[in-house]
């Protein structure tokens, strides 16, 4: 434990379709037991978190951790929040969502009390890859740890998103939200026309389906969408398929299931780069971090930078 070192929990109740409340109350109580400096902060509305994050940032140049208790989407929120401070603090994250990729990615504990032992053990921060994007249509700079979808993956989380989630939540059946959004979308999504420039060299699709920019692994919840994605090598992988044959994506689906075979599949488009422009020009879903953008015209600039992040390195050594 850096004794030097104090915790800003900046807490969203609402992650984990709701769950997240009552880890809160386990992860107080460690955090008394254990003698942590910390301070707190729950969350009242969406994006708050942002608020939180850079208010806190900006008055504590040093010797704190600003730590998001909550799914990707709160860390999500956390990190823009980070990022737009004029101080450079370094971020922890104790999972408590329903996907928590960015944890599985990384090698955060999945158990939310494990996870704080970890974050209170750690002792110096890390520094790992993010994505920066600006949205052509208002020229802002938003930053990302898990990645950007459009189309396919973006509709699922949409319509997941539709309310089943929470209900279903009441006898932890939340997963059923997503295999019945998949279905839906599988059923409704249709393919798009979309341009892409990978590091200057341009690729075009007349029927995109599953369009993924992503910077670690997984996607929806363990999804292995990207199993070469690495945090360390400054690069997004750019995973595409056209919309394909129902059998054929359900051969991708099984590859994908089992280990990331799917990558050496002739339907799947691969490639890694430092700088993308991304252009959909059909309204599309979209979503960053699981969290849903509003449906557009995408016109993306992506491009990485680095984060200090607060947690164990050997678990994020294990990643590379
Ligand atoms: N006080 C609040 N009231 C309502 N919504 C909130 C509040 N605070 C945060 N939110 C919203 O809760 C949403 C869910 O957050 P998050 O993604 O962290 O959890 P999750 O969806 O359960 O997990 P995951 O993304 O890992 O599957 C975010 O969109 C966030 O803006």
């Amino acid at each position: 434990m850096n004794e030097q070192i104090k915790y800003y929990f900046i807490v969203n109740k609402w992650a984990g379709a709701h769950h997240s409340a009552q880890t809160w109350e386990r992860l107080h109580q460690l955090l008394v037991q254990n003698a942590v400096n910390f301070e707190r902060v729950v969350t009242k509305y969406p994006q708050h978190a942002t608020q939180l994050a850079q208010e806190f940032a900006d008055l504590h140049p040093q010797g704190w951790v600003i730590v998001a208790i909550g799914g990707d989407g709160t860390l999500l929120e956390v990190l823009n929040g980070v990022r737009r401070s004029k101080n450079t603090v370094p971020i922890g994250y104790v999972p408590a969502g329903s996907g928590n990729d960015f944890a599985r990615a990384v090698g955060i504990a999945s158990d939310p009390s494990t996870a704080l032992q970890q974050l209170i053990q750690t002792t110096t921060p890390i520094t790992l890859d993010i994505g920066a994007y600006q949205n052509q249509a208002n020229q802002l700079t938003q930053y990302f740890t898990n990645n950007i979808g459009i189309g396919f993956d973006a509709r699922v989380v949409y319509e997941a998103n539709q309310g089943q989630k929470v209900r279903l939540s009441k006898w932890h059946l939340e997963s059923m939200a997503y295999v019945s959004a998949l279905l839906k979308t599988l059923m409704r999504q249709k393919g798009f026309p979309l341009t892409i420039d990978i590091d200057g060299e341009r690729h075009e699709f007349a029927n995109a389906f599953v369009v993924s920019l992503t910077n670690i692994k997984y996607f929806g919840g363990g999804v292995g969408i990207a199993p070469r994605a690495n945090l360390h090598d400054g690069k997004l992988d750019v995973v595409i398929t056209e919309k394909l044959s129902f059998f054929k994506f359900v051969k991708l689906f099984i590859k994908l299931l089992r280990g990331g075979k799917h990558l050496d599949m002739p339907d799947v488009f691969f490639k890694t780069g430092r700088e993308i422009h991304v252009q959909a020009f059909e309204n599309e879903h979209g979503q960053v971090n699981g969290e849903d953008l509003p449906l557009q015209a995408f016109d993306l600039k992506i491009w990485m930078t680095k984060q200090p992040f607060w947690f164990n390195h050997k678990a994020a050594a294990s990643q590379e």
